[in-house]
């Protein structure tokens, strides 16, 4: 199997990982032993490029398992895992990544899968959908569809199509329910907080804990910032999700007025410039910023790096910033999505990466068995409704079956008063 990594030397130590994961994946697993006897990848190669860690080796392994020929590369140059990577490699799939990449590198590892000309595409940010459009049209005529992980990469691909780009369909799979009302929500509330205490080992109680955006993750952000201790602000640009933050029990105010009481300053809005240079003058001393949406352009470094007149690194993943009264002002994990570049990010739990990589699983299978137009589709909600009764089952929970009577009460209009 061709595979770049960093050094196989790792694969027993990430083998360990991947069998950890798997015992809190049971949903994949069953999904994992149906594709070993169906076998519905039987002559299909499929490319991703998502955050490579022992829990998405495991989705490579089940999609193996299915008869695939898996190539597979990261989603962002800083969150792969080393010992995962051996040890896909190890295990068949064709590895490439490694840990702190160049953005050189990234793009040639994103090449290198597209090598094996898959004809599925499994992506988590469009950036491989957008090469294959842009730089890689030799591989283009063969593919027969991508599956999307996130907010923000399916934004960009609707807009794609709206402008006549796209010419292949995608299945947006961060629209399924088990996708963001669990991932985006409780995933990014755990796994943002689990590596901001990691990197900084402080105290999160009592502090003033600003959350940008309250979407779906900023919700899961808030709420367990809440549960911490923390005293929480949100700030947001849409009033109805203002209003529901303000009604969740949290203050809400600009980001301007915000910044002045943060201790911690976590944004997730999938936008540009949320806090920048006018913020940087006001904000309070000792803040410390993280960003856990898509892009690292959510706090605007380039001004730091310009306002500061003295930068030193606490540790790999601390920037400190001292501004020329004095303040001192610290960016994690380069303003990248924190929970998985942050030194001590571990993306989110495997049981929460269960239900988004069953999605993923059944939505390849689904590009492979129903062709589609070229657009962006909704996951069905047979798959959705699918995966969340694995997922009961597997956590021992039984819930309630319509009785026929209720059936009829709830389709009949003529019953009133
Ligand atoms: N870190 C992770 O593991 C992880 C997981 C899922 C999604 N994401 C990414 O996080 C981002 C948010 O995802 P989501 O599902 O919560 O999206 P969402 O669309 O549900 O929420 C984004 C919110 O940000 C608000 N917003 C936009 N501009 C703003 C501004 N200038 N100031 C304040 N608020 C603003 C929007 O009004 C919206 O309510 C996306 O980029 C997504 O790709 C990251
Ligand atoms: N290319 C982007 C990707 C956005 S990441 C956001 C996505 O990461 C996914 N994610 C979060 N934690 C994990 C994990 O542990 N493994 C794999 N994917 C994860 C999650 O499903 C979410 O939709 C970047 O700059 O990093």
């Amino acid at each position: 199997m061709p595979y770049k990594v960093k050094s196989m030397d790792l694969a027993p130590q990430g083998r360990k990982k991947i069998e950890w994961v798997q015992r809190h994946m049971p949903v994949l697993e069953t999904i994992k032993k149906r594709f070993e006897e169906e076998k519905p990848f039987e002559g299909i190669t499929i490319g991703s490029c998502l955050h490579l860690e022992p829990k998405t080796i495991n989705l490579g392994l089940t999609l193996q398992a299915g008869g695939a020929e898996v190539a597979m590369t990261g989603c962002n140059p800083l969150s792969t895992q080393d010992d995962a990577t051996a040890a896909g490699a190890s295990l068949g799939l064709n590895m490439y990544g490694w840990r702190e990449q160049t953005n050189e590198e990234y793009y040639q590892t994103i090449n290198m899968v597209l090598d094996h000309e898959p004809d599925i595409i499994i992506d988590d940010g469009a950036d491989m959908i957008f090469m294959i459009h842009k730089k890689r049209r030799d591989v283009l005529d063969k593919i027969k569809g991508a599956c999307e992980e996130t907010t923000t990469g399916i934004h960009r691909l609707k807009s794609m199509h709206a402008d006549g780009a796209l010419e292949f369909p995608v299945i947006a799979v961060n629209d399924a329910y088990t996708k963001y009302l669990f991932d985006n929500r409780y995933g990014t509330g755990q796994s943002t907080f689990d590596s901001i205490m990691g990197s900084t080992n402080i105290l999160i109680a009592g502090k003033n804990v600003v959350v940008c955006g309250y979407g779906w993750c900023g919700r899961g952000i808030a709420m367990r910032a809440q549960g911490l201790g923390a005293n929480v602000i949100v700030t947001e640009v849409d009033p109805i999700r203002a209003l529901e933050a303000r009604m969740d029990g949290y203050r809400v105010m600009t980001v301007h007025e915000a910044v002045k009481h943060a201790d911690i300053l976590v944004t997730a809005t999938g936008n540009v410039d949320i806090v920048s240079g006018d913020d940087f003058k006001v904000m309070k001393n000792g803040c410390i910023m993280a960003n856990s949406g898509h892009f690292n352009v959510e706090i605007n470094r380039e001004d730091l790096d310009q306002m500061a007149i003295e930068q030193k690194k606490m540790k790999p993943d601390i920037d400190e910033f001292v501004m020329d009264d004095g303040r001192r002002l610290y960016l994690l994990a380069d303003g990248r999505l924190v929970n998985l570049a942050g030194e001590r990010g571990q993306g989110h739990p495997a049981e929460i990466m269960d239900l988004s990589f069953a999605m993923q699983a059944l939505s390849a299978e689904q590009l492979v068995n129903t062709p589609m137009e070229i657009g962006v589709h909704k996951t069905p909600d047979e798959a959705d409704m699918r995966v969340a009764r694995l997922k009961l089952k597997a956590m021992g929970i039984e819930i309630d079956d319509l009785t026929e009577k209720q059936v009829e009460y709830l389709e009949g209009w003529e019953h009133g008063t």
